[in-house]
């Protein structure tokens, strides 16, 4: 074998040659149709990727059966807040992610492109919400204007509320009733309160409360109505609202009402309803004790019933909504408790954020003197020229505000991936306001962000900053009570902190005050606020 080797070698090197040539072409020749093939491959890949983006839902992460994602959210071991573990998973997924929860298909949105997508360039397709349980039940079986699909009748409902119920020439003409409140609530805390530490939230939550309830039907003063019952059936409501159901998560058990949650709310709602029956009753009957009268200096004072209720007579044709007394009922709940929580909460955060920071509450006070003088009460008047005081509930805003819900009553596209009829669809307009790539230092509290002159300045319509700032949502369902909430915020919070000075308890301070957060239908505070208020006015007014 060897021999004939060395024997044929030299004869046959050209061969070998050509042989080794035919190899390594061959090799090459593989290796080209290889890379070819794959690059096709991935071309085509693309392609169809491209052209099915739509049929696809968005990322997301892995649930179990049945349950979906939701042990993974109840039970991550820290307790998480849901608007923070979203935030986390959409650094982990991208901007536009799916979770299920139960049977339901969530998707998470959480950059300002993808919120002007479902709240305005998309609005019709997302413009439903899948609102829990208790608050259909609430609501009259969802009649109210947050449940109510966009149709005719809540489009003409919505305009009644913006035009004239809560406009500002309205809210003008009820001032007088919620200053009653404000004033009286100052009172009591000089009297009972001063210099013993207050929770700030329930303090908060009975003011906005009754100066709510004052503006909508006259109040303590002016209606026969239990006012401290209406507030607890409010609040009670509320809770039930917050509460998980399993009901909401497995709408098939809806009726089997496991936690009890829907005979609850509805005893609650059916309590709520014979307060609002006999007020609205009172009026057919012209009963009502004080439905308008004139201030001295010959202004009106008029309560928002009393404006649903004209515009009531004027459109009386059968048409109207308002002609079901129903459907009247349902849009006097939006005035009522809508919101009240919300508010009541905010000036908690604010109040917070004041304390833990030195510079913003001597400035904030700084403006109060100036403005509104140590020998007055604050007025609403007062409240366009409190710059300060507005760039601070901005800021708390910012930071301490929660996911909006739609549902897309239609298949649709979001971010280059498809959205099913009756998912629900979360804008984590939380993430949005820390988002570091928005905002500079963005978890830090800096009021002073809103009063840069520099910057095109950030209101609360979305669409004016490009929807990185969009605390009442955006588009045609946007909060109709911006107005309401934003006005009667500021007021109490004004009030509060002119009237008196706040220090935490003894041997708390600013730095060490909690603020972790929780998830309900609104971002909480976990731990609620307990300071101690010392009176600054001394004029006799506030302690008659
Ligand atoms: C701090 C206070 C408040 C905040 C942060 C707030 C925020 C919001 C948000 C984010 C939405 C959803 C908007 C969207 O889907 O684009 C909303 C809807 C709504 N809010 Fe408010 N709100 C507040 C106070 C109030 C008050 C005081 C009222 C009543 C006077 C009210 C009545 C409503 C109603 C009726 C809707 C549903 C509108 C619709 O679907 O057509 N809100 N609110």
């Amino acid at each position: 074998m060897a021999d004939a080797f060395l024997i044929s070698s030299p004869v046959n090197r050209d061969d070998q040659f050509s042989g080794r040539w035919l190899i390594t072409s061959a090799t090459i020749g593989v290796i080209l149709v290889g890379i070819w093939y794959f690059v096709s491959r991935m071309v085509k890949g693309l392609k169809s990727r491209g052209a099915t983006a739509a049929s696809s839902l968005p990322p997301g992460p892995r649930g179990l059966p049945i349950v979906g994602y939701i042990p993974f959210l109840m039970y991550n071991g820290k307790n998480i807040p849901l608007h923070r573990q979203f935030t986390h998973l959409a650094a982990q997924y991208g901007p536009i992610f799916k979770i299920r929860v139960g049977s339901q298909l969530h998707v998470v949105v959480s950059s300002p492109s993808l919120a002007k997508q479902v709240l305005r360039d998309k609005e019709s397709a997302f413009s439903s919400r899948n609102l829990p349980l208790a608050i259909r039940i609430w609501t009259y079986g969802g009649l109210d204007l947050s449940c109510l699909p966009m149709s005719q009748d809540w489009n003409s409902m919505r305009k009644v509320v913006l035009r004239e119920v809560l406009s500002n020439p309205s809210l003008d003409r009820c001032y007088e009733l919620r200053r009653r409140e404000v004033v009286k609530a100052l009172r009591e805390l000089v009297r009972s309160g001063a210099r013993k530490p207050v929770g700030v939230l329930e303090l908060a939550n009975k003011m906005v409360a009754d100066a709510t309830m004052a503006m909508t039907w006259g109040g303590r003063d002016h209606g026969d109505v239990d006012n401290e019952e209406a507030r607890r059936l409010c609040e009670e409501a509320m809770a039930l609202m917050e509460k998980p159901n399993v009901s909401d998560v497995f709408p098939v058990l809806a009726r089997f009402d496991l936690q009890g949650i829907g005979r609850r709310a509805a005893e609650v709602a059916g309590r709520f309803d014979r307060i609002i029956t006999s007020v609205i009753q009172k009026r057919f009957d012209g009963k009502g004790s004080l439905i308008m009268e004139r201030k001295e200096d010959g202004r009106e004072v008029k309560d928002l019933l009393q404006v649903l209720l004209e515009n009531r007579e004027r459109s009386s044709d059968a048409g109207s909504p308002l002609a079901s007394i129903t459907q009247f009922k349902a849009l006097l709940l939006d005035i009522t408790p809508g919101g009240m929580g919300m508010v009541a909460t905010v000036i908690e955060w604010a109040m917070t954020e004041l304390l833990r920071c030195d510079k913003a509450m001597t400035n904030v006070k700084r403006e109060l003197d100036d403005v509104v003088g140590l020998e007055n009460l604050v007025e609403d008047h007062h409240l366009k020229e409190l710059k300060y005081l507005d760039a601070v509930v901005k800021e708390t805003f910012r930071l301490h505000l929660t996911v909006i819900q739609r549902e897309a009553v239609q298949p649709c596209s979001s971010g280059g991936y498809a959205i099913p009829k009756k998912a629900k669809v979360m804008v984590n307009a939380w993430a949005i306001h820390i988002d570091p790539r928005l905002w500079e230092e963005p978890t830090e509290f800096r009021p002073e962000r809103f009063l840069d002159s520099s910057r095109r300045p950030l209101d609360f319509v979305g669409s004016n900053s490009d929807f990185v700032y969009i605390p009442f949502g955006s588009g045609r369902r946007m909060c109709v009570g911006v107005n309401l909430a934003t006005r009667l915020l500021k007021y109490v919070l004004a009030s509060l902190l002119h009237s008196f000075d706040w220090k935490l308890p003894a041997g708390e301070g600013g730095s060490t005050v909690d603020v972790s957060d929780e998830f309900t239908l609104i971002i909480k505070k976990k731990k609620p606020l307990t300071i101690v208020p010392t009176p600054r006015l001394s004029f006799p007014d506030l302690h008659a």
